[in-house]
């Protein structure tokens, strides 16, 4: 069996020891051959890809990114042509490959779906920091994520306590708040706000305020989907992304100055940005994602096509597509109300 691998949507860390834990259980233990496409679909498209075996993958387990590169590219139109797929199969029957292994969150595995109805061998590998997929606990590169907050959480901290400052953290997750739940609460933030639940400006200047009158120095922070209950509208900043969408991102900037002219409390913002994607994955994300591979390797040999290798409790269960995609995971009104508590 010939294996193509991609990645598809924002790096996560992890990404790498996800390909090598496939590769050492595909190529060496079951005897597939494997090949990475180079920046996702732009590879598969173009012809740029790469032999995947133990060499390609010796000690990449550590590094960010992924070695592979990965692109926001598409595979075809959001709705595949017969056209579009007679040529997507001409592709495969070139490269000689039997199916797809594809790292990617939501819209990847969207691809993944639309693929398998087609007939295409499809097995995925769930990724993404924002940790927004259904059908898995958690997603590699999450737990990185909220590692890298938690530390500039605490970091802000001792700045702007010195100060008597309110610090607003801004931290990813597009739609879904669990960056900043899990962040603000590892770091003991006294506000944390997510698109899920909006709030009023009102209420988040009194918090502020409350905070003040008990000698603490608010550390506020707000995933980039947020939105105040009184305007309702995203902030995003100029352009959009290969799909089309807004970027998303600045609502720290906005908060900011909202809360130091209504609070009279000197404000500043961070905006923590890709920062929180790059670099070295944690343990858990390196372990989550090698586990991963495997148990991707482990359902191409079984036939297991159609599925994604998700995290429930300790194992890696496969997970029909379907139940993966066409919504978000987003946080549960009782995860927030854990939070919300301790606000003020
Ligand atoms: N609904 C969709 N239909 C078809 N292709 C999609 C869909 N959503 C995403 N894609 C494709 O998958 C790519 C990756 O999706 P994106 O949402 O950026 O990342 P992720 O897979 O990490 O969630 C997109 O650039 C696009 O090519
Ligand atoms: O790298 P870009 O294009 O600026 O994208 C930023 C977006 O990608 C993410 O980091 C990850 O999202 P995906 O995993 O869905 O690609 C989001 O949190 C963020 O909004
Ligand atoms: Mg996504």
């Amino acid at each position: 069996m010939r294996i193509g691998v991609l990645c598809s949507g924002g790096d996560s860390p992890g990404m790498n020891a996800a390909i090598r834990g496939a590769v050492l259980r595909g190529v060496d233990v079951h005897g597939f051959e494997m090949i990475g496409f180079i920046d996702g679909w732009r590879g598969f498209h173009e012809g740029e890809f790469v032999q995947l075996d133990r060499p390609a993958v010796r000690g990449i387990s550590p590094l960010g990114g992924v070695f592979l590169g990965t692109s926001r590219v598409p595979p075809f139109g959001t709705i595949p042509t017969d056209e579009e797929m007679r040529e997507f199969r001409e592709k495969m029957a070139e490269y000689g490959i039997d199916g797809f292994m594809l790292i990617g969150g939501n819209g990847t595995q969207t691809v993944s779906k639309i693929l398998s109805d087609h007939g295409i061998q499809v097995v995925g590998l769930p990724k993404t920091i924002d940790n927004d997929l259904c059908g898995t606990d958690y997603t590699f590169g999450f737990d990185t994520a909220v590692s890298v907050a938690s530390e500039a959480i605490d970091r802000l901290r001792t700045t702007g306590e010195s100060h008597s400052r309110c610090m607003v953290l801004e931290v990813m997750g597009r739609d879904a708040g669990w960056i900043a739940l899990h962040a603000g609460m590892a770091g003991g933030a006294q506000l944390t706000l997510i698109p899920e639940f909006p709030e009023s400006i009102d209420q988040v200047c009194d918090w502020v305020m409350s905070v003040r009158d008990r000698g603490r120095s608010s550390l506020v922070v707000v995933a980039e989907g947020f939105t105040f209950s009184d305007t309702g509208e995203t902030v995003t900043r100029e352009g959009v992304d290969e799909m089309g969408r807004p970027r998303l991102g600045g609502i720290a900037e906005v908060i900011a100055p909202i809360i130091e002219s209504r609070t009279g409390i000197e404000t500043r913002a961070t905006v923590l940005g890709h920062v929180q994607r790059g670099g070295s994955p944690t343990a858990f994300d390196r372990v989550l994602a090698t586990r991963t591979g495997i148990a991707a390797a482990d359902a191409a040999l079984a036939g297991k096509w159609g599925n994604m290798a998700g995290l429930r409790g300790d194992r890696i269960e496969l997970v029909p597509f379907a139940e993966a995609v066409g919504k978000l995971k987003t946080v549960p009104e009782e995860r927030y109300a854990e939070v919300r508590l301790n606000f003020g």
